[in-house]
């Protein structure tokens, strides 16, 4: 039996020491206050008249620029739906530790991946508070049935909603390209050719001051939509500060990821972010990842000749290169685009 996984352990008192963060990382003072200063957006505005939807656009790019954050509201995708699948997350890691072993075993693939803190569990000093499962989601029909079989309404409900959630990342690329002023459609192929689901469970912590659900990261793709439970626990690094962001009901936070802040020559930022832990309750959070295609070649969008380049000057790399050197470094971002400068003559 695997006892890596933090969901099989029961009844645990004082954190292990492998799980301890080195002083200058640990989360601090967990006091910090819950903060209302991540934007938020309805997005039902977009769809009014010409001017609500170059005003809803004007809204992204600034929280974009701003935060590399910002919550939609009136996204179209309804409170129940939202609910039923969340709650169909949670099961996922209640099911009983023989199963969860058997997920993983089952998949010679390895493309449903469960696993506890990060991909390199062998390798990482310090392990994460965190187990996760994780799978590709499009094209569904490629993917649907390596799935967990149990929840048995896992693969539909999943199924269903990662179909809006991906129609739900479109509207919102066409929005940022609109605001970028990149043509109409640019996003719209390889480069948002998949969707990728990771699913955080954070069991309560005894001692959350000594450890991390999530060490500091940029998000290795374009945008995240990201569902949380009613727990808090999500934090983003702004001027030098830590910023709790609120689950508010109903709502989905995005945040630009490193490759849109590249492609998009630093106009926007992607923020580095973490997630903390606390001793009374379970936190639950999903990822839907709007990513590019394996070997979709990244490199800053040639259209954008009015902006300056505010990044390192970097060569054009594949999408696959990118992501693997995100888990090797442990997704360390001087390292991740050290490998990317190009050659010395
Ligand atoms: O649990 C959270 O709120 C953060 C999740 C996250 O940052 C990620 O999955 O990349
Ligand atoms: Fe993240």
């Amino acid at each position: 039996m695997d006892q890596k996984l933090i969901s099989n352990w029961s009844n645990i008192k004082s954190v292990p020491e492998n799980y301890i963060f080195p002083l200058e990382s640990r989360p601090g003072d967990l006091k910090i206050p819950t903060s209302n200063s991540i934007p938020i957006i309805d997005l039902n505005e977009a769809q009014k008249d010409d001017s609500d939807r170059a005003n809803t656009i004007h809204q992204i790019i600034k929280a974009a620029q701003e935060f590399g954050f910002f919550q939609v509201i009136n996204h179209g995708i309804l409170e129940n739906e939202m609910k039923e699948t969340m709650s169909v997350f949670k099961e996922v890691f209640q099911m009983s530790d023989e199963y969860k072993q058997k997920l993983y075993l089952d998949d010679d693939l390895k493309t449903c991946k469960r696993f506890t803190s990060s991909l390199r569990y062998e390798t990482e000093n310090v392990h994460l508070w965190r187990d996760s499962l994780r799978h590709p989601a499009h094209p569904l029909e490629d993917w649907q049935h390596l799935w967990p079989e149990n929840p048995t309404e896992y693969r539909e409900c999943v199924g269903n909603f990662s179909v809006k959630i991906k129609e739900l990342g479109s509207r919102i690329m066409d929005l940022i390209s609109e605001g970028l002023g990149l043509k109409c459609g640019y996003f719209d192929n390889d480069l948002t050719g998949s969707l990728i689901i990771s699913i955080n469970h954070y069991p309560p912590c005894p001692e959350p001051s000594l450890t991390l659900g999530l060490s500091k990261h940029k998000d290795p793709y374009l945008i995240t939509i990201l569902m949380q439970d009613g727990v808090s626990g999500l934090q983003v690094l702004k001027d030098g500060k830590w910023i709790t962001v609120e689950p508010l009901p109903h709502a989905f936070v995005i945040n630009i990821g490193h490759l849109l802040e590249i492609i998009s020559k630093g106009k926007l930022k992607s923020a580095e972010h973490r997630a903390v832990t606390n001793s009374s309750q379970t936190r639950t959070s999903a990822a839907f990842f709007i990513a590019p295609s394996d070997d979709c070649l990244i490199e800053p969008a040639q259209d954008l000749t009015h902006y300056e380049n505010n990044q390192p000057i970097l060569r054009s790399f594949k999408y696959k290169e990118f992501l693997k050197n995100f888990f090797d470094t442990l997704g360390d971002t001087d390292l991740i685009l050290k490998s990317f400068e190009p050659p010395k003559n």
